[in-house]
């Protein structure tokens, strides 16, 4: 059995029994922060070992080494070339002319670290029970076994190695944490399992923040929708006019924020909406023109508390209050710094992941109501009920008032977008659009068609707007899409056909990008040859799933 290492960016060493050789490899780009040549190699399965691999598949060794990073097509199929090691071959020469030879102790954390990448959580108990150093050991590559199970997805490696007290804080040498690792490579429930563990003292490293970016943006459920409170219009009018009660402005659909200065080192300003008080928007509620919608109340429930003494039941309310005419006259007291965010893009990609969810809730429905004021059915007037969820229609016998009122609800617009895989794998398809950036792809969407499923709108979107054919498709995630209500159905789709013939009037251009692209994309934004969408759109998640799930088939 040979072991083979990376002992500098153009040169491995092959070892047999105490021998070694090392042997002379094409030159390579350094790697990005998330690329797994230092991280492994992959094996027969195609899963990625750790930094140290055993070529327990033959006693050869390829005359070219790559890394290990997902690869395109052609180069993952091309037969890797073999031939016999020979010790005299002058392209090897001894290991020990270069220092590089490695004692047990070594042995053992390659093995470890072996273990921790293969996703054997009994072995690693079992090592560490004897040997209990390993735990917090790196590798050559920096990496510790924590960080591999955690790229590569393995749950009970990272179980195991948190109960025994790993360090979850060490960061490798682009400075990223295991739960860094997990969520960039789509393990979301390792990388909650990394957030919600405490340290070996208890405390909780990782704060709601880092754990932020496990759901798509505008998904945030930051408020109890109390939906049931709705019909009881004693109740929410105690609400409105509780001292406590939050109230988010909004004027031609643009949310009132203000922006402040982060607290990071990376600086920057950071926007975020501003929570008016009842003595702010006193004035404003008794204007003609003015829309009310009760969003919810906060989670984290504080019953009967002393500071809350006009609340009977402590819970404090959210309403979005949307005026028809501009304000900031009236708030430039109280809200100097206070303005209307220009949305919807990109300014509505600035907010955190909680007033996103919150604005994405507040701006669907305040854009129905901007839209249907009247009746669709008849024509007539309607009133606002259900704390703004609902406008029914003044005239008797109107049939929007019979059997299901559906149209006097505000509505949804499902989507389906999709990221589409070629039949070789490693290539996915992307389009633009016209109005798109300059350089921009993302994912194909769609709406759904009355009396369509999600599988088969997805089919009919794909070879309507490409002509690509569809088979296999699979549900990944969803996202509100507040522009104004789209509920966007993510998924990902086999393609049983390869040969693109876009539909001109949708898409200007679709194309194949391999694996690779994507990942050089995600890792280096506009320095490549394509953009895509932002992290805040699904399209960009559903990328990253892609690559995650791919690296770890
Ligand atoms: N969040 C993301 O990552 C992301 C990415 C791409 C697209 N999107 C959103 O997805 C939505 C749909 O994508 P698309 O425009 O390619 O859809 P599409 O391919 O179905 O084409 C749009 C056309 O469909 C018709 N249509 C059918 N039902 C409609 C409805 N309910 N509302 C409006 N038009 C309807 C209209 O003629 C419209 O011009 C867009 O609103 C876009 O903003 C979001
Ligand atoms: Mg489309
Ligand atoms: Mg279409
Ligand atoms: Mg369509
Ligand atoms: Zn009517």
């Amino acid at each position: 059995m040979f072991v083979l290492r990376r002992v500098s960016p153009t040169r491995v060493v092959l070892r047999k029994q105490s021998v070694d050789v090392t042997a002379r490899v094409g030159s390579r780009a350094s790697h990005p922060p998330f690329s797994l040549p230092a991280v492994g190699t992959q094996g027969k399965d195609g899963r990625l070992g750790s930094h140290v691999e055993q070529l327990d598949r033959s006693t050869h060794v390829p005359s070219r080494w790559e890394d290990d990073r997902p690869r395109n097509s052609h180069q993952r199929r091309k037969p890797i070339p073999k031939f016999s090691i020979s010790l005299n071959d002058p392209r090897f020469r001894l290991c020990t002319m270069t220092g590089v030879v490695r004692g047990p102790k070594d042995e053992m954390l390659a093995r470890f670290l072996d273990c921790a990448a293969r996703g054997d959580a009994v072995q690693v108990s079992a090592m560490l029970g004897h040997s209990s150093f390993l735990l917090n050991e790196r590798g050559k590559n920096g990496w510790t076994a924590l960080m591999l199970s955690a790229r590569n997805g393995h749950y009970e490696v990272v179980k195991t190695l948190l109960s025994k007290g790993c360090d979850k804080m060490l960061v490798n040498k682009a400075g990223q944490t295991s739960f860094d690792i997990a969520k960039f490579w789509g393990h979301n429930h390792i990388a909650r399992l990394l957030a919600n563990s405490k340290d070996g003292d208890g405390l909780q490293f990782l704060t709601d923040k880092d754990a932020e970016g496990l759901e798509n943006y505008f998904g945030r459920e930051y408020l109890h929708r109390m939906c049931d409170m709705r019909t009881d219009s004693k109740w929410l009018e105690e609400k409105e006019s509780s001292p406590n009660t939050v109230f988010l402005l909004f004027f031609h659909l643009n949310p009132f924020v203000t922006s402040q200065p982060e607290e990071t080192d990376a600086g920057g300003l950071v926007v975020k909406l501003c929570r008016l008080k009842r003595g702010s928007v006193e004035e404003l509620l008794s204007q003609p023109g003015t829309t009310l919608i009760f969003l919810g109340v906060e989670k984290d429930i504080k019953p009967n508390s002393e500071n809350y003494p006009n609340d009977e039941d402590g819970l404090t309310a959210w309403f979005a209050l949307s005026v028809d005419k501009c304000p900031t006259e009236h708030l430039k007291q109280t809200h100097p710094d206070g303005y209307f965010l220009k949305a919807p893009m990109p300014g509505l990609l600035q907010l955190s992941e909680n007033d996103a969810g919150v604005t994405a809730q507040a701006r669907s429905v305040l854009a129905w109501h901007s839209r249907y004021s009247f009746c669709s059915t008849c024509g007539s007037k309607t009133k606002v009920e259900e704390g703004g969820y609902k406008r029914t229609c003044l005239k008797e016998g109107c049939p929007s008032l019979s059997g299901i009122h559906n149209t006097c609800y505000p509505r949804v617009d499902p989507v389906v977008i999709m990221l589409v895989i070629h039949p070789d794998g490693d290539q996915c398809l992307l389009g633009r659009k016209k109005s798109f950036p300059a350089g921009m792809f993302s994912c194909l969407a769609g709406f759904i068609e009355a009396g369509e499923t999600v599988e088969e709108a997805v089919r009919r979107e794909v070879e309507e707007e490409s002509g690509v054919k569809v088979g296999p498709v699979q549900y990944v995630s969803s996202q509100p899409w507040p522009m104004p209500s789209s509920l966007m159905i993510g998924c990902l789709a086999v393609a049983i056909s390869t040969k693109i013939k876009v539909d001109e009037n949708e898409i200007e251009e679709a194309r194949w990008f391999t694996q690779q692209q994507v990942i050089d994309t995600l890792l280096k934004g506009n320095h490549q040859m394509f953009t895509i969408p932002p992290r805040q759109t699904i399209a960009h998640q559903l990328l990253k799933h892609w690559i995650g799930i791919q690296a770890n088939l």
